[in-house]
């Protein structure tokens, strides 16, 4: 039960998604990326894992910080661990970022599934095995054929449809799109996906994130018009009172936080302020299952619904311990990339959809990854 150590391993990934200068992805020529596997290892033999880009562990973090908190402590200890990290945050000159509290409370939650052979959703206390996904289509883009065009998208949608999805996020055009953002370009490209997917099918925007408010007014009322589900992130979330105007001046439920600071504290604002319909977390965003949990039983309390931001094992298994969670986000999507080829160094899917748009949670202990440790090995970088 006790930690003996925490360790990395850097390796290369070969991967077709590349970052534009906002960070979000495109697709564009296979090319090595480095990942790190965070291993927590007990005195026991037993082990845990998560995955994050390396310099989320780089050594200064892990020995300063990490190593710290956790060696010589019961690996059990989830909350009291978390909580001592999460208090050394304030101290650390913004060096522990919410993103490495999340990698380790991930582990830690792989390694007690590991140990004892269990899912991570049956040891939060599941309730239920599969889960509904939308797709969530990549940003937009000047690609001939890829996501350049409102007709583009419509195309994509109707892929979408017959692979079996029964919701559909658009994320439309951003810079460095030489001409976004653009209000009436948004509208035109969820037009041309209701009217290729028809009334049935669930949609979503997740818009650029820094529109004004009458932007991002004009924006609403436009998808409320087309039927669609959700706006989200269409105003800089750091502007709390933006979005409590936006949510009393709209009909279209508004959802968020997603990329806003302070963990399910801060979302306990967002929903006291009425500054959203629909609450948000993130696994990656609030700093781990652990919080990520808090966020939902809060969003519970209030009769709302609670949106998990991503994919991946990790947040698969706080949807299906939660009631209040009505999708699984799988993506990002687009036309150029097939997203059931899933990763090189997983032997299969974390998250494999059937043909009616279900994600099965996988049966395997822990966050249940099929890791290729001998990928991992033969591709090691450090
Ligand atoms: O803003 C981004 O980087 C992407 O939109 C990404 O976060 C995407 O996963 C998202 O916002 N989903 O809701
Ligand atoms: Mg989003």
């Amino acid at each position: 039960m006790i930690i003996k150590d925490v360790t990395t391993t850097v390796f290369r990934h070969m991967t077709r998604r590349h970052s534009d200068s906002a960070g979000h992805a495109h697709p564009g020529p296979e090319h090595p990326v480095e990942v790190a596997l965070l291993t927590i290892r007990t005195e026991d033999g037993d082990e845990g894992y998560s995955f994050c880009p390396p310099e989320i562990v780089r050594p200064h973090v892990l020995d300063k910080f990490v190593r710290k908190v956790l060696i010589g402590q019961d690996h059990r200890d989830r909350e009291r661990l978390w909580h001592d990290l999460a208090h050394w945050q304030r101290g650390s000159a913004a060096q522990l970022t919410d993103r490495t509290l999340a990698v380790v409370d991930c582990a830690l939650w792989d390694l007690a599934g590991r140990a004892l052979n269990q899912p991570v959703h049956k040891l939060i206390g599941s309730y239920r095995t599969r889960i509904p996904a939308y797709g969530s289509i990549m940003c937009g883009d000047e690609i001939e054929g890829g996501l350049a065009t409102p007709e583009d998208y419509g195309r994509f949608a109707e892929t979408l449809v017959a692979r079996g999805y029964k919701g559909i996020k658009l994320h439309t055009w951003m810079p460095p799109v030489s001409w976004a953002p653009d209000v009436k370009m948004d509208l035109k490209a969820c037009a041309a996906v209701r009217e290729a997917v028809g009334p049935d099918v669930a949609l979503m925007l997740d818009a650029f994130h820094w529109y004004s408010r009458t932007d991002a007014l004009a924006l609403g009322r436009g998808l409320h018009e087309l039927g669609f589900a959700w706006i989200e992130e269409p105003l800089d979330e750091q502007s709390l009172s933006s979005y409590k105007w936006l949510t009393d001046n709209l009909d279209i439920p508004v959802i968020g936080p997603e990329s806003a600071a302070g963990k399910h504290w801060h979302r306990a604002e967002w929903i006291r302020q009425g500054a959203c319909d629909i609450l948000r977390t993130g696994v990656n965003d609030v700093g781990g299952i652990t919080p990520a949990l808090k966020t939902m039983h809060l969003a519970e309390s209030f009769g709302m619904e609670c949106e998990i931001h991503g994919n991946t094992a990790m947040n698969l298994h706080v949807a299906a311990a939660s009631k209040n969670a009505r999708w699984y986000e799988r993506g990002l999507l687009h036309p150029f990339l097939e997203y059931d080829d899933g990763f090189d160094y997983l032997k299969t899917l974390s998250d494999p959809m059937d043909e009616d748009g279900y994600i099965h949670v996988p049966d395997r202990p822990g966050l249940g990854e099929d890791i290729d440790f001998d990928h991992i090995e033969n591709n090691r970088v450090a």
